[in-house]
């Protein structure tokens, strides 16, 4: 019997070779995963920072384009635990390696390989079925004489299935990023509607923009101290505003007081610039209500991580 009804899911409008799947980035921290992310699905789904290891959640981010779709799921850092926190981080990478169809390493132009990259390069041989793919980041930053021999060095680590020089801040090469990415994936129908952009909750976005809006301008210490969580989220009928009240956890009593800054100044200027991001988000006005408090040595205590959603 012949039949023209195309495969269940994928819609007439899909072609016939349509592509879908799981694709993580991985490498060291602060090498422009969760830029990369947002570059390629256009709009914030992961935070960014300038500082190392802020990204604590398998995020997905989903592009979508004619021939294919690739849900993207952003990990933590790849690096050798130091506290209870860095081995759950790490447990988190390990089971979402384990899923993916693609793994893209990803290594920026402008640093030479270092015994970090080599470490989770190595770790890779772990998911094998997983097809991997160098991505050299940062591109804009790097001459191309200097981009060129990372391109060499690179190739000598393994076998890629593609090698892909790319800049996220500069917008180059990723849709040859797209391309080469989906043309590894499985033949597929559509895995998420059309218009769905993550798989994040409000809550968890919203948190994570707290978060972010802290970590600017903080000491280095500071950082893996940082925990935020949503007591409430309320719609108002009455008036177009949302209410947030959030808890922003910090790990000593010193640390609130930086936080919180000379008269409230600096917690302030951290409610606004959380505020302007959540904004566009719920499409209302947003009233925010942080308070700070110090869960002592949070990142070491199994009870404070439950508590805290790790
Ligand atoms: N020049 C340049 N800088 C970039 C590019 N992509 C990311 N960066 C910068 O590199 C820093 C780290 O970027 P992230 O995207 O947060 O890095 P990450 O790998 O997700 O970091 P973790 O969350 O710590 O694992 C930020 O300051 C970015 O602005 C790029 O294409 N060009």
């Amino acid at each position: 019997m012949t039949t023209t009804t195309p495969p269940e899911g994928t819609g007439p409008e899909h072609p016939a070779d349509y592509r879908a799947g799981f694709i993580s980035f991985v490498g060291r921290p602060n090498v422009g995963k969760s830029t990369l992310t947002n570059a390629l699905v256009g709009e914030k789904v992961a935070i960014t920072s300038s500082k190392p290891q802020t990204t604590r959640r398998a995020i997905r981010g989903i592009v979508h384009h004619a021939n294919g779709q690739l849900v993207l799921v952003d990990t933590p850092g790849m690096h050798r635990p130091r506290t209870l926190l860095g081995e759950r981080l790490n447990s988190v990478v390990q089971s979402t390696l384990g899923d993916v169809d693609v793994i893209g390493l990803c290594i920026p132009a402008n640093e030479k390989i270092g015994p970090g990259d080599r470490f989770i390069n190595e770790q890779l041989d772990a998911f094998p079925r997983a097809k991997k793919v160098a991505i050299v980041t940062k591109i804009d930053a790097a001459s191309r004489p200097a981009v060129a021999e990372q391109l060499l060095a690179i190739s000598a680590l393994r076998d890629w299935e593609a090698i892909v020089p790319i800049s996220a801040v500069s917008r180059i090469q990723l849709d040859t990023l797209t391309t080469e990415l989906t043309k590894l994936l499985p033949l597929s129908p559509q895995l998420y509607p059309s218009d769905v952009v993550t798989e994040e909750l409000l809550e968890d976005r919203v948190s994570e923009y707290i978060r972010e809006a802290a970590l600017e301008g903080v000491q280095d210490e500071l950082p893996h101290s940082l925990a935020v969580t949503i007591d409430d989220i309320v719609e108002r009928d009455d008036r177009e505003l949302v209410e947030i009240f959030a808890n922003l956890f910090v790990e000593r009593d010193s640390q609130k007081g930086i936080i919180i800054g000379h008269k409230g100044e600096r917690l302030r200027e951290v409610g606004e610039r959380a505020r302007a991001q959540i904004e566009p988000l719920v499409g209302k006005q947003v009233f925010l209500s942080i308070r700070v408090k110090v869960a002592k040595d949070w990142q070491r205590d199994a009870k404070l991580l439950g508590r805290l959603g790790f």
